[in-house]
């Protein structure tokens, strides 16, 4: 894994306006991710989030501002929403697994031997152990989230993005899941997640992003989830408003 300074931020927002044609999602963000931060995303149905991740893999290119990495772009993991996958076909789970060392291997690299032990190591750490040959539609949704977290676990990225990973996940998996997740912040690995339960952020999560287009807050989890930001964010009417107006670029410039 590429080596991080802690100390440093790995990413830094500045006046980065995100969208699509030109209708902004994410307006004016401000600020730094550091190495090793444990980051929640939260905000209302439409306020950006997804936007944000797709904006630092680089799948949209900013409309205004920009994205900077002071320490160098690193391997990105990223977890899709499940609503986003089709995963309703017969692979095996361990073949599904081994894809994660494609972003080093290279997508027609033939499966190693280490590489098999590594997929049963990851499987035994997510609690699937002996799942390996099991099709993946034969899978629950639980045992499917855990799946793409054993993938994950193989793809070893310094900066892992995850978009609503306990949306249709029970208490138990979450419980378990989360505790990988805190385990990656443990070995320095910078955390970004998409989440809903603001219950679960408070608890788990110290640092907080509450994006509603516009940033309502960020920074520690207690001083960003303060019930006068809860209801600003309450306010904003994003999903009402699916066509946020133009933005203005000049004066995004002057304000910069
Ligand atoms: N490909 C696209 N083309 C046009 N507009 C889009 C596209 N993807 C998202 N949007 C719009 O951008 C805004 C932000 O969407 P985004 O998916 O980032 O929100 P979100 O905060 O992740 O929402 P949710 O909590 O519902 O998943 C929404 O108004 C959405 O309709």
């Amino acid at each position: 894994m590429m080596k991080v300074n802690p100390a440093k931020p790995l990413i830094e927002f500045n006046n980065l306006t995100l969208g699509y044609e030109m209708h902004p999602a994410v307006h004016h963000l401000d600020g730094q991710i550091l190495a090793g931060d444990l980051l929640a995303v939260v905000g209302p149905n439409g306020g950006g989030k997804s936007t944000l991740l797709k904006g630092l893999m680089e799948e949209i290119r900013p409309l205004g501002g920009k994205i900077t990495w002071p320490q160098g772009r690193p391997q990105l993991a990223y977890l899709p929403q499940r609503a986003r996958l089709d995963l309703d076909f017969p692979l095996r789970v361990a073949d599904f697994v081994s894809l994660g060392h494609w972003p080093r291997r290279g997508a027609f690299s033939t499966i190693r031997a280490v590489d098999k032990q590594a997929v049963d190591q990851a499987l035994n750490e997510v609690g699937l152990a002996g799942f390996g040959k099991r099709s993946l539609d034969s899978l629950s949704g639980g045992q499917l989230q855990r799946v793409l977290f054993a993938r994950l676990l193989l793809e070893d990225a310094p900066l892992i993005l995850l978009d609503e990973p306990f949306a249709a996940v029970d208490a138990a998996t979450t419980e378990d899941l989360l505790k990988l997740i805190k385990h990656w912040q443990k070995e320095g690995r910078t955390l970004i997640a998409v989440l809903h339960d603001l219950h679960q952020v408070r608890n788990h999560f110290p640092k907080c992003l509450l994006l509603a287009r516009d940033v309502l807050g960020m920074g520690k989890t207690e001083s960003v989830l303060t019930s006068a930001n809860l209801a600003k964010a309450r306010k904003v009417q994003v999903l009402a408003d699916p066509l946020a107006p133009i933005c203005d670029f000049d004066e995004a410039e002057e304000q910069a």
